[in-house]
C-alpha cells in the first residue's frame, strides 16, 4: 500500500509505516503527479484535496489530521467513493491554551483583565465548548452564538447538548468584552460564516474589546477590522492567529495586532499527536472493514503509546497578586503565546515571503497543553481557577487519591 502523508505530522512514519509504504511530502506543493500512485493520502490543512488533485488516482482513503475540513472537498470525496477520516476535537484543548495565554499575555503586558468582562463565543463545537466551560469554571458570564447547536438544543426530539449553555444572538456576542471566533469556515448554508464579522457586525463592538481569533482566517472582513481599530483609536486588543489567504497575511493587520500567529493555535505537540492518531485509527477502522486481518485493539493500543507527556510535570506558584496574576503566572510558565508573536514579527522583519509563514509552522517550538502539568499553589481558590483551565493542582490530586481510599 502506498500512503503519501503531510511532512508535518508527527509520528506519521512511526505509525503508518506497518501498514505500507509511506512518502513524507510538502502538503502545500501537493500534486496529482505525487499522489497518482498513492492508495492512502495523509494531509493537514493546507492541502487542497479536490477532484483536480484526485481524478485518475489509485487513493481509497484520505485522512485529514485536523479539526477543520473546509480544504476537503467531502461531495467530491463521496462522489468518487474515496473514504474519509477527520481528527475532530484533536487540539480542542490547544486551542484553549492559546485563548487563555492570549488574556494571560493582554493582563500582564497591558493590564487588560478579563475574568471580569463578560465573554462571548461564535461556534460551539469541540474547540468553542472547551473554551466555555473553562470561561464558566472561572465563573465568567459566557453566552454563545451558534444558531446550529441553539437549533439542536430546542429541538423537543433531541437531547439537550449542554443544560446551562446561554445561547444569545450574533449582535448580543458582538456586545461582549471578549469575543472568541471558533466557527467553521463556511461559504454557503443558512449562517455561511465567511465575512461573518463584517463592517456592520464591527461597528457594534465597543472600545476596550478583546478579539481572539482562531477559527478560520476569512471569518473577520481584515480590512473592516483595521478600519475599526482606527476609529476606536487603537482601543481594541486582537489576538490574531488565522488569516485571510494563508500563508500570506495582511501586514496592516499584523502591525495592529496585539498578538500575532501563524495558525499555531492548535499546535501543541499531544493536539497535533492526537491528530495524527485518530487519522491513524481512522485507517486501521478502514482497513478492518475491509477485512485486511487487522485487529483494531492491537492497533489502538500500539497508537496510544505516542502520546507525549508533558516537560514540566510541576510547578509551584507564589500566591502574591491577584487570581489574574496568579493564573496568568501559571499559564505562561507552560505556554507564553508572546513567544510565538516574536517569532512571527522577527522572521517577518527578515523576510516578509509568504513562505516566511510555512517556515514559522513547519520548525514550530513545541509546547505542551496545560493539562500536562500540575499546579501547587497554597490557596485553595487558586487551585479551583487552575482546575478551570485544565491544569491539575495538588488538592485535585489529593481529592481524588481520598476518592479512591
Ligand atoms: N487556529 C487553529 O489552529 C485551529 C482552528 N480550528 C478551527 O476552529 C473551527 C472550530 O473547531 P471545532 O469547534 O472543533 O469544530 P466543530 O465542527 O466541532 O464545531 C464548529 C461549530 O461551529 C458552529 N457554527 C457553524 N456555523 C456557524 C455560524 N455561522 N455561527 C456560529 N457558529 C457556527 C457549528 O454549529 C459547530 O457547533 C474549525 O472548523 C477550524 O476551522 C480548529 C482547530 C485549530
Ligand atoms: O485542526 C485544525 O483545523 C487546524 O486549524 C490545525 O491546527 C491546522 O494545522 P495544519 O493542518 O495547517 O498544520
Amino acid at each position: 500500500m502506498n500512503i503519501i502523508a503531510d511532512e508535518n505530522m508527527p509520528n506519521a512514519e512511526a505509525l503508518f509505516s506497518h501498514l505500507g509504504q509511506v512518502t513524507l511530502v510538502n502538503g502545500r506543493t501537493l500534486t496529482s503527479a505525487l499522489v497518482k500512485n498513492a492508495d492512502v493520502l495523509l494531509v493537514r490543512s493546507v492541502t487542497k484535496v479536490t477532484e483536480e488533485l484526485l481524478a485518475g488516482s489509485a487513493v481509497k482513503f484520505v485522512g485529514s489530521a485536523t479539526i477543520g475540513v473546509d480544504h476537503i472537498d467531502l461531495p467530491y470525496l463521496a462522489k468518487a467513493s474515496i473514504a474519509f477520516t477527520s481528527a475532530p476535537g484533536c487540539n480542542a484543548e490547544a486551542v484553549a491554551d492559546y485563548v487563555f495565554s492570549g488574556l494571560s499575555h493582554l493582563y500582564m503586558t497591558k493590564k487588560q483583565s478579563w475574568l471580569t468582562k463578560k465573554i462571548g463565543i461564535v461556534g460551539y463545537g469541540n474547540v468553542g465548548k472547551t473554551v466555555y466551560q473553562r470561561f464558566a469554571g472561572l465563573g465568567c458570564d459566557v453566552c454563545v452564538y451558534d444558531p446550529f447547536k441553539e437549533m439542536e438544543q430546542s429541538d423537543p426530539n433531541r437531547n439537550a447538548i449542554d443544560d446551562n449553555v446561554r445561547f444569545v444572538g450574533l449582535d448580543d456576542v458582538l456586545a461582549c468584552g471578549v469575543i472568541c471566533l471558533h466557527a467553521p469556515l463556511t461559504a454557503s448554508g443558512d449562517y455561511p460564516t465567511q465575512n461573518m464579522i463584517s463592517e456592520q457586525a464591527l461597528a457594534l463592538i465597543a472600545p476596550g474589546t478583546i478579539i481572539v481569533s482562531a477559527g478560520r482566517g476569512g471569518i473577520i472582513d481584515e480590512p473592516a477590522l483595521i478600519e475599526r481599530h482606527r476609529q476606536l483609536n487603537g482601543n481594541l486588543h486582537l489576538v490574531m492567529d488565522v488569516w485571510k489567504g494563508e500563508p500570506s497575511i495582511n501586514k496592516d493587520l499584523l502591525h495592529i495586532a496585539d498578538i500575532a500567529t501563524p495558525h499555531i493555535a492548535g499546535y501543541s505537540k499531544q493536539g497535533r499527536e492526537k491528530g495524527t492518531l485518530m487519522v491513524y485509527q481512522g485507517l486501521c477502522q478502514y482497513l478492518s472493514k475491509l477485512n485486511s486481518g487487522l485487529s483494531l485493539d492491537k492497533e489502538a493500543v500500539l497508537g496510544e503509546t505516542f502520546l507525549s507527556k508533558g516537560w514540566l510535570s510541576h510547578i509551584n506558584i507564589q500566591n502574591y497578586g491577584c487570581f489574574e496574576e496568579v493564573l496568568a503566572r501559571g499559564i505562561q510558565a507552560v505556554y507564553d503565546v508572546a513567544r510565538d508573536d516574536a517569532r512571527l514579527r522577527f522572521k517577518y522583519r527578515e523576510n516578509t515571503a509568504d513562505s516566511t509563514f510555512d517556515w514559522l509552522r513547519k520548525h514550530y517550538v513545541e509546547r505542551d497543553e496545560f493539562n500536562t502539568c500540575t499546579v501547587s499553589t497554597d490557596d485553595i481558590k487558586a487551585d479551583r481557577l487552575f482546575e478551570a483551565v485544565s491544569f491539575s493542582t495538588d488538592s485535585l490530586h489529593d481529592s481524588l487519591v481520598n476518592h479512591k481510599k
